[in-house]
């Protein structure tokens, strides 16, 4: 698949939407459409090297202004903190009728919308990393001004390489809690295992083969398999074997119960960033 986009400008591009810009190269965007800042001259040098426009606010205080004039599409992946700041330097810049996608978590879309312009559509998505390798899960969310058009411009970013999942601002945060975040339950889960084996005798190596090639097999099944993850565990899980009595001390930890106050954390915190 071959994206096309407007001319976009990505302000802040740092780990996620360096993960989502990744992903729309992978995809076959064209590198010339895309003018992207960041803080630092050493992160924009590193994107300048791969052929991308790309300038630190640190040496160019215009940067951000610059990068969005004439840009229909305009990606912010500042901090939450950041976003306010930015939107009021770039907003008599931004091109009417632009479409500025935010990925940050707790920044709401009444909040943006107050600080653009009348006619530039706001639209909120939560990715996560995974994007960079053609397997994001992104949530998105319409601002009350963002029509049809802005939310498919926006989702047309994520879809070039992984799922979009259009869910109402209400849900966006547990969206994050769940698909957001989730990257890092995984990568905590393969530490842990991993360290785990390594206790039982196995190298580092044999570890990260054994845990690693473990959790791609057991997904890719899934996938292929089209059966429920149940139905694939009890297909493991020996009446009176091994297994069973593995997965009877793992369900003794009520992943699900801890799951579920791991994400009600995040949805919190969310919150917080959102009333400061
Ligand atoms: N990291 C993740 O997995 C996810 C992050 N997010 C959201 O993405 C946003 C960014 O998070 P990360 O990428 O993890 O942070 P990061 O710190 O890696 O990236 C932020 C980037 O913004 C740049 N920056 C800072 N001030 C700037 C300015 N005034 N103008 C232009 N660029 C500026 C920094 O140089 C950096 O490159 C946050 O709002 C976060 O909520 C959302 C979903 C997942
Ligand atoms: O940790 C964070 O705040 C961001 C949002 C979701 C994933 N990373």
């Amino acid at each position: 698949m071959t994206i096309a986009l407007p001319r976009t400008a990505m302000l802040g591009v740092g780990s996620m939407s360096g993960s989502v810009l990744e992903g729309l190269l992978a995809a076959g965007l064209d590198p010339t459409t895309v003018t992207l800042t960041t803080r630092s001259e050493q992160s924009a040098a590193a994107w300048r090297e791969r052929g991308l426009d790309a300038t630190a606010t640190e040496t160019d205080p215009d940067a951000n202004r610059e990068a969005v004039r004439g840009a229909g599409l305009v990606v912010l992946g500042v901090k939450p903190y950041l976003v306010g700041e930015v939107l009021d330097e770039v907003a008599a810049s931004l091109h009417p009728g632009a479409v500025v996608v935010s990925v940050a978590v707790g920044t709401t879309l009444a909040s943006m919308e107050a600080r653009v312009p009348a006619g530039v559509r706001v639209v909120r998505a939560l990715p996560n990393t995974p994007i960079g390798v053609g397997h994001g899960v992104t949530g998105v969310s319409a601002g009350t001004t963002a029509d049809a058009e802005a939310v498919a411009l926006a989702s047309s970013v994520f879809t070039a390489s992984g799922q979009v999942i259009e869910v109402p601002e209400a849900q966006l945060d547990a969206l994050s809690a769940v698909s957001g975040s989730g990257p890092a339950y995984v990568f905590l889960l393969v530490e842990q295992w991993q360290q785990a084996a390594e206790a039982l005798g196995f190298t580092p190596e044999q570890a990260a083969t054994m845990v690693q090639g473990t959790i791609r097999g057991a997904v890719e099944l899934i996938a292929a398999s089209g059966l429920e993850p149940a139905d694939l565990r009890r297909a493991v899980t020996s009446p009176k074997g091994t297994t069973e009595r593995a997965v009877a001390v793992l369900q003794d930890a009520d992943l699900a119960g801890t799951f579920t106050r791991a994400s009600r954390a995040a949805i919190a915190r969310a919150e917080e960033i959102a009333a400061s």
